[in-house]
């Protein structure tokens, strides 16, 4: 039997991507030693017991020695500190990603601590997760059929942009290709705004009812639990993600305030027949999204 592809496969953060992708590729066959860095101790011997890698790094330099490809899946706010850390022991042939949610940030991070490795530095985005955290989140079947978003540099050489595709795709991800700025104006809309909107809706209920949130909380039905799921994710991945997308965020939330307040408006006014008229668009808009996506 042919030996799998990837000898090597050092992932870096094994949580629930991470962790995933470990996973998905190793269920296909396509990685024969899988070397784990992470932060926590417990959360790496957890991947280890779960089969996500086969060893916990002690130090990068070894860890990187002879890896053909090294998976970044931490929380974007670590990206400069560690690409700073493996930078000295990137071997000339290694393959490197990320899992980031936002590019422009880690490709302005690569751009400044691998500049020699940047042929071979493809920056990717699968758009697939939960929000649960950890190795114990981690699903072999996560990225099957879901997008996966490539944001290649002029600089990437051929084979690193196929080798990350082939990856994605024995992963089950549909790879797509488009450059970094508007895949940061694409998710701050349908990924970044809705993460935003969700903590302010618990945090609403905390702040601003005229009952206690247990009470109030107690008859929240599935309307609400749809709404807030994401409202359960990882705070501190959720804050380097809304400050790597400072800007892009901030005109939307200008975009959603004049929204609300145009449906406030029309409240006000009691003008039922543009409240239904404005409901109707939404409506129709989602349906053709679940047809044609979902
Ligand atoms: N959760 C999602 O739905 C989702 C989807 C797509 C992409 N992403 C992106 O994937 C990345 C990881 O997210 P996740 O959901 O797997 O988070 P996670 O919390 O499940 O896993 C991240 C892991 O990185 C480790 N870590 C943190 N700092 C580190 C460091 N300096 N060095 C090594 N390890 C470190 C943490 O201990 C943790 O185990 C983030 O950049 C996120 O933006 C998340
Ligand atoms: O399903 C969820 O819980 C997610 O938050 C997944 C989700 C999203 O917003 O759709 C979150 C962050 C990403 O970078 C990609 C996917």
């Amino acid at each position: 039997m042919a030996s799998p592809p990837l000898k090597k496969l050092v992932i870096i953060g094994v949580g629930l991507i991470g962790g995933s992708f470990a996973l998905a590729l190793r269920h296909a066959g396509m990685v024969k030693h899988c070397v784990g860095i992470g932060r926590s101790r417990k959360n790496m011997q957890r991947a280890l017991e779960l089969g996500i890698i086969d060893e916990i790094a002690n130090d990068p330099a070894s860890a990187l020695k002879g890896a053909d490809f090294i998976l970044l899946a931490m929380p974007v706010g670590q990206t400069d500190q560690v690409m700073a850390q493996i930078a000295p022991y990137v071997e000339d042939g290694t393959i490197i990603s990320d899992v980031g949610s936002t590019k422009q940030d880690v490709i302005l991070a690569a751009r400044t601590h691998l500049a020699r490795q940047l042929a071979h530095f493809v920056p990717s985005h699968p758009i697939a997760g939960t929000e649960f955290s950890g190795a114990e989140a981690a699903d072999i079947h996560l990225f099957c059929d879901k997008p996966l978003i490539i944001t290649p540099l002029k600089e990437n050489s051929v084979e690193a942009i196929d080798l990350v595709t082939t990856l994605w795709q024995r992963c089950g991800a549909k790879v797509t290709r488009m450059p970094a700025a508007q895949h940061d104006r694409i998710l701050a809309t349908v990924s970044h705004l809705p993460h935003i909107l969700a903590f302010s809706l618990m945090n609403h209920v905390l702040c601003n009812s005229d009952d206690q949130p247990e009470e109030v909380l107690r008859f929240a039905g599935s309307s609400f639990r749809d709404c807030t799921r994401i409202a359960s994710s990882s705070p501190e991945m959720w804050r380097d993600i809304c400050l790597a997308n400072q800007e892009t965020l901030l005109k939307q939330i200008d975009t959603y305030q004049a929204q609300l307040t145009y449906l406030r408006t029309l409240l006000a006014n009691h003008d039922g027949e543009a409240l239904e008229r404005t409901f109707a668009a939404a409506r129709e808009l989602r349906q053709k999204w679940l047809n044609q996506f979902c």
